[in-house]
């Protein structure tokens, strides 16, 4: 079988492809246009797939009838029409769980470094302006014992609600799809509709996987129903905040501030009006960001991939369907 991946990443996964005797395929240079990444994908059998920037939907599967599996290097999977895959009996891969604690890792960063402003005052420094001692400049607030709000308490929503719970004893409110029963008994964990979650939330932090109906869910309506303390994280994606209205939040003081590992578009523009603010703090989508994290990725997209040449069900699968819908 052969095997596109699209970009390099840690030698363990690659190693384990080349072990099970499959055909391995790297492009010399990583930022493929779309016809050349379509090319590669029409010469290849399975596709270790790495970013976001091309999609895999009816015209991708319509052009690349060969590609018989897809092994997402990341855990969200919303770039991937799901219901042509499974009309098509391609099982599409995913990476959860081995990435929650590091992205978790930086919904919590976020959060300190918006209510200490500590992105603003690193840029002083470096500015040269550290300043005089001032009781009154750029005071940020304490976390301790604030409320948490967690929309979307899955895998990694519950790996930040429980260091926030250790770390300043916030109090944990979600919204979720379903009850996490584990997150109400370890945590006091209260469940609550959107509306109340927007309401009593002094911090806010977006973990759901994003949908396109979720496109802007937190517009100028809801950041004008949020707390004036407010801060917004969001290390889920960029789609759900609508950045022209959180902008204009941020500015009219609806809310405090933002803390974004995600943004929409991916890169964000360096002349987005966001940057200019002392606020918010932006990260270029680097949750999953460490060796461990990176390493066990690239493990779990090979294992998917040698399991499907040997004619097994992929062991992590985001369209677990696929292997039911025909018996
Ligand atoms: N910033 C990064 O680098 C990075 C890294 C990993 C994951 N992510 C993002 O984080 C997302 C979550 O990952 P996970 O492993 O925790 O997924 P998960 O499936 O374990 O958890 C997501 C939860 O969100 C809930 N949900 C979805 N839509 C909702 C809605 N409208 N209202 C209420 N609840 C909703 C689901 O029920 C689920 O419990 C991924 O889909 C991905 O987009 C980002
Ligand atoms: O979903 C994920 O795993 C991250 O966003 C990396 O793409």
């Amino acid at each position: 079988m052969k095997v596109f991946v699209n970009k390099r990443i840690p030698e363990a996964g690659i190693n384990m492809l080349k072990e099970a005797g499959l055909e391995v395929f790297i492009p010399e240079h990583e930022n493929l246009s779309h016809e050349e990444w379509l090319i590669f994908c029409q010469n290849n059998d399975a596709i270790l797939s790495i970013g976001a920037e091309f999609k895999y939907d009816k015209d991708f599967f319509d052009q690349c009838p060969n590609i018989k599996t897809i092994a997402l290097y990341s855990v969200g999977f919303d770039h991937v029409d799901i219901k042509e895959a499974n009309r098509r009996n391609i099982p599409v891969g995913n990476t959860p769980d081995v990435l929650s604690k590091a992205t978790s890792d930086i919904a919590f960063l976020l959060m300190q470094s918006v209510a200490r402003r500590a992105s603003y005052n690193f840029q002083k420094v470096k500015d040269g302006n550290w300043g005089d001692f001032d009781p009154l400049h750029a005071l940020g607030q304490e976390l301790y014992g604030k409320t948490l709000g967690i929309m979307g308490l899955g895998r990694i929503g519950f790996e930040m609600a429980e260091k926030s719970h250790k770390a300043f004893d916030m109090k944990i409110i979600y919204h979720n799809r379903n009850r996490n029963e584990e997150a109400e008994k370890k945590l006091n964990a209260t469940y609550v509709s959107f509306e109340e979650l927007i309401e009593q939330s002094d911090v806010l932090s977006v973990h759901a996987n994003f949908t396109p109906e979720q496109k802007d869910l937190f517009n100028m309506p809801v950041f004008e129903k949020m707390k004036s303390n407010a801060i917004f994280i969001n290390t889920a994606r960029g789609g759900f905040q609508n950045e022209k209205d959180l902008y204009e939040a941020l500015i009219s003081k609806q809310i405090w501030g933002a803390g974004l590992d995600v943004t929409n578009p991916e890169p964000m523009s360096k002349e987005s009006p966001l940057l200019e603010l002392s606020n918010v703090c932006v990260l270029p989508h680097i949750g999953s960001a460490t060796l461990e994290a990176r390493t066990g990725m690239a493990k779990m997209a090979a294992e998917n991939i040698v399991a499907f040449s040997k004619g097994e069900k992929i062991p992590y699968c985001a369209n677990p369907e696929v292997y039911s819908k025909n018996s």
